[in-house]
């Protein structure tokens, strides 16, 4: 018998007002797998990760987690789900009135309930592995640079050896060498726990270094997905004009009428 898939979404709709956003997406991820998911501005990609938070609520379809169906969740049902995920933000969002160690062990705190000690033992730990030595522990985040923020938010999404760990554009920010590092720290992170990944973003270099699986989304849906390290070499009209930045081709740019 097949496992299921780590993350799946069926059929999943999403639209505000006469606007559709999401459009019967498919997507499933399979146990320890790294999917990212690129497309241009407005494709819904970040409405799809909170509709798999539990942030935004699907018009119809199912998203399911380890076979269980999350829709609809009372919020102590949704916490406990939550508990085997860890997230990366776009900006890293880390709390500037708590030092460096306390935002990595925040959920260690807050939602595993372990004790100030053993979580400073484990931030210390994490931080370690994200290339940060014990003397960052105690500094204020907002005195440190943008790399350096992203590694402490990469040490906070892996503090609970999460089974899953969702990326915004972990990249955004950065330039293309740090934003390079950064992508090979979460690859070797991430694969270190063995852990499920789902990756949203605009970058098809970071992409590759991330992903064993990439899907191409576009007004809503898929209209690619494959090994990543095919995708220069796909022929898919879609991800070539991606990949290429073309204006012409399948995908049309959506100009705001003045
Ligand atoms: N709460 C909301 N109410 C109304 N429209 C929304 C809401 N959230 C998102 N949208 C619209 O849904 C569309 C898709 O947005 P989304 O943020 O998912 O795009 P994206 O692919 O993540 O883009 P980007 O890469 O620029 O972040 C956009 O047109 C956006 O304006």
């Amino acid at each position: 018998m097949t496992a299921a898939p780590k993350i799946e979404l069926r059929k999943v709709c999403k639209a505000f007002g006469s606007k559709v956003i999401l459009s019967d997406l498919d997507l499933s991820i399979q146990d320890g797998e790294s999917l990212v998911v690129i497309g241009g501005s407005g494709t819904g990609k970040s409405v799809m990760l909170k509709c798999i938070l539990g942030l935004l609520e699907p018009d119809s379809g199912d998203i399911l987690i380890d076979g269980q169906s999350v829709v609809g969740l009372s919020s102590k049902a949704r916490e406990k789900v939550l508990l085997k995920t860890g997230m990366l933000f776009q900006y890293a969002a880390l709390f500037d009135s708590l030092p460096v160690w306390e935002n990595v062990a925040f959920g260690l705190l807050q939602a595993h309930g372990i004790p100030r000690k053993k979580a400073r033992e484990i931030a210390m730990e994490k931080l370690s592995l994200v290339g940060l030595g014990p003397d960052m522990a105690d500094r204020n985040p907002a005195e440190m640079s943008i790399g350096m923020q992203k590694r402490v938010g990469l040490a906070r999404a892996i503090a609970a050896d999460p089974e899953i760990i969702f990326f915004d554009e972990p990249t955004t920010g950065l330039d293309p060498i740090m934003g390079d590092v950064i992508d090979s720290l979460i690859r070797d992170c991430t694969r270190r726990l063995g852990a499920t990944t789902l990756t949203i973003s605009h970058d098809m270099d970071g992409a590759q270094v991330i992903g064993d699986t990439i899907a191409l989304l576009y007004k809503g849906n898929v209209v690619w997905s494959g090994p990543a390290d095919t995708i220069k070499t796909c022929g898919n009209p879609y991800v070539e004009q991606f990949v290429r930045g073309d204006i012409d081709g399948p995908i049309k740019l959506e100009v705001l009428k003045p």
